[in-house]
This record gives C-alpha cells, structure tokens and sequence, in this order.
C-alpha cells in the first residue's frame, strides 16, 4: 500500500466540521456544531519517544522494525488521514524539538480546533523530563481548548515486565495527576494507554482516542448490543478497515486476545482480496465475507458493512447453526448503521438521536430474533 503523503506545514486553520466517506464513496460534511468537531488528533512527546513511529505503523502499515530507520521530524507534520478510510480525520505529527514557550506559535490555531491530543511518554527511559513537558503541554491546551481529549501513551512498553508496566502506569498517572491539582486544573481529564507498536496495543488504544471523537458512538454501540444480544454472538467489533481501528463494539468487556484475533482477520482478508479478489478501484474489497474455524469451537465471521466498514463477530461454533438469524440481523444491522451515519436524516435532528429509520430496524432486530 502506498504511503499517504504529508508535508511540512505552515500552520494554518481548519474548518470545523466532521466528516465521513460515505457508502456512495462520496465524502458527506455536516454542518459543524460544538460536539461534531472534525476529529484533529495531534501526537506530541519528547523527541524519539515515538510518535513518528506510531503513526507510521497505524497509519501506512509500516513494520514495528522499519521505524528504526525513522529519521527525526523537524517539522509539523500533518497526515490526512482519509484515503480508504471510513473516518476522515487529520493526525499532526508534532515535533519533540518544537518549544511551545517560544511566542511563534500560535497556540490558538494548533489547539484550537484539535478533537484528541495523544502525549506520548517512553516508558524505557526516565520520564520525569516528559512529565514536566506532559504538565506544559497539556495545562496550556487546556486553557486554550477545555474541549480536548488528553491521551497519555506510556509507550515502548513492550521492553517492561507485566508489573513492571502496572507500576510504571501508577506512578506516571500519579505524578502527573497531582501536577495538575496542585496547578488548580481539577477538571483537566487525562487518558492513561499502555502502549507498543510492536503489539496490537497501540491500535486499540488509537482506537479508543478515534471513538471519543465520534458524536455517534453511543448510538453504534447500542445497535451493536442489541445485535449481539440477539444472535447468540459473543462479541462484535465495528472495525475502519483500512487502519484497522475499531469504531465501536458492543456493551462486554474488550479483551486483547479477542481483538487482535479479529485484526488477523482482518489481514487475512485483505491478502486474500489482493491476490484473488475482486476489489474495488481504491483497492477495498466488496461485499467480503470471511468464516474461519478456530480449534476452540469458536468463530469468526466477517461481514461487509459499508465499503470502508466491516463487522467481526466472535461466536460459538454451535451458535453458528442459526446462521440465517445472524445474517438477518447483519442486513438490519447494516441499514441502521448506515442511517446512523446518513448526514442528510441527521440534519434538523438533535444530535446523538437516533433516526427514525434505525429506531425501526432496531425494533425489527429484535423481533426477528426472537422469532
Ligand atoms: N521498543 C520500542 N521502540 C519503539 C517503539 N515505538 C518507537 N520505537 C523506536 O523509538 C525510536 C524513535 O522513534 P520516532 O518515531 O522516530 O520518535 P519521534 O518521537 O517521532 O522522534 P522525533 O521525530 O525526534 O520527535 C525509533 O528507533 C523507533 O523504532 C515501541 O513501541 N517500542
């Protein structure tokens, strides 16, 4: 797959609107409001914390062990994020040498219209450097934006022992926690993530920072619950294809374990299509279903959603007997989830509010289920 571009920037602002690509293969801009801000995620930290790292193997399938050959960024880097993709949000690389003391910057146009910022800590180095930094950073975002997300990657985490990685969690959550109150930030939230690129731990946590941006995310997960509940499947993901991501997934717990299994899938796919598929001029694959048989008696079914989206389900193989029900339910799934995100039924409604379509097919999922 070839790298998106990206380039130096002169900062510059950005509208804010949120938008998606939708089924028609279109891009759909809503009119902006408060909560529906275009998801601008900018990756800071100290210089070789990591961050050019993250985003390359996130973003443009670079492998955990290319990036040892990352040079160091110089500039502002801004990523688009948005070939391929379902969500069309924008990543700004920052970089560790930047000082954002220094009067040049205008803070009010970086921070400003920015959704999530992700602060990346190494967590093989001494990191009381980056919590002075971390302290910086985010208490002058936070005057600026009170909106943002703050997202603390501890990061590299792959060389820590698993107490190792809790003890190193404590204490940094701790020490920057009390910064903050003694400053009087009370309501400054920060997000703690372990993280490593060489795991799928940094895809889950960009996961979780991508979904706090999305204003239809209770919805999605209520649908997705609901599905679930209904089919004898017992556990689904709404996954962004391309950058494996997922968008939402139902109300249990998410273990590791069942995510990472469903990312292989999702390769598995992808190779697949590649090689013998029909795919799509953009190189997405169309109307993809994918059963694989673990030798755990569960499954793993795929089922295309939109062409951006796809639904992974983990179930008993004995579940799988009622096969008709489940993909009965994926089809109404499938139409509420494109209501959902259909711009022209949410325009006029109040936001966070369900159509009137998807309440529909919801009341329509249930019934056949239970039939
Ligand atoms: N062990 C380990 N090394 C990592 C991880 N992520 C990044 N690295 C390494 O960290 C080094 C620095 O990574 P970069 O991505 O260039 O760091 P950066 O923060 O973008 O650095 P600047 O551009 O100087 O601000 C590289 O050698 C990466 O291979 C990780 O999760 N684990």
């Amino acid at each position: 797959m070839e790298p998106h571009e990206g380039f130096g920037l002169p900062v510059e602002s950005f509208p804010k609107d949120f938008s998606y690509h939708g089924d028609d293969g279109e891009d759909a801009v809503a009119t902006a409001t408060s909560s529906d801000m275009k998801p601008r995620i900018l990756i800071m930290g100290l210089q070789r914390s990591g961050k050019s790292s993250i985003q390359k193997v996130v973003f443009h399938k670079m492998s955990p062990n290319e990036t040892l050959f990352l040079e160091s960024t110089s500039k502002i880097f801004k990523d688009d994020v948005s070939n391929n993709s379902f969500i069309n949000f924008q990543i700004w690389d920052i970089p560790g040498q930047i000082d954002f003391l220094d009067n040049t910057f205008d803070l009010d146009m970086i921070f400003g219209g920015t959704g999530a910022l992700i602060f990346v800590v190494d967590a093989q180095d001494d990191y009381m450097e980056a919590l002075t930094c971390l302290h910086q950073t985010v208490s002058k975002a936070f005057r600026v934006n009170p909106q943002i997300k703050f997202e603390i990657f501890i990061h590299k985490v792959d060389g820590l022992s698993d107490d190792h990685k809790i003890e190193t969690q404590r204490d940094i959550s701790q020490r920057a926690n009390e910064e903050l109150h003694e400053a009087g930030l009370r309501d400054l939230h920060l997000s703690f993530h372990l993280t490593s690129i060489y795991d799928h731990s940094i895809f889950e946590a960009f996961s979780k920072v991508v979904q706090k941006l999305i204003p239809q995310l209770t919805t999605l997960e209520n649908l997705l619950s609901i599905f679930v509940q209904n089919s004898g499947v017992e556990k689904t993901f709404l996954f962004d294809v391309v950058s494996k991501i997922y968008i939402a997934t139902d109300g249990s717990p998410v273990d590791m374990q069942s995510y990472e299994l469903c990312c292989e899938m999702i390769d598995v796919m992808l190779d697949m299509t590649c090689i013998y598929g029909d795919e799509t001029d953009d190189g997405t694959p169309q109307d993809s279903t994918c059963i694989i048989r673990l030798n755990n008696t569960s499954i793993l079914y795929l089922q295309e959603v939109t062409r951006f989206l796809v639904l992974v389900c983990i179930l008993r193989d004995d579940s799988f007997t009622r096969r008709g029900i489940i993909d009965y339910n994926i089809l109404l799934l499938k139409k509420a989830i494109n209501d959902v995100f259909d711009v022209r039924l949410r325009q006029g409604k109040q936001n966070g509010h369900l159509p009137i379509e998807g309440r529909n097919n919801l009341m329509q999922l249930s019934t056949s289920a239970n039939a």
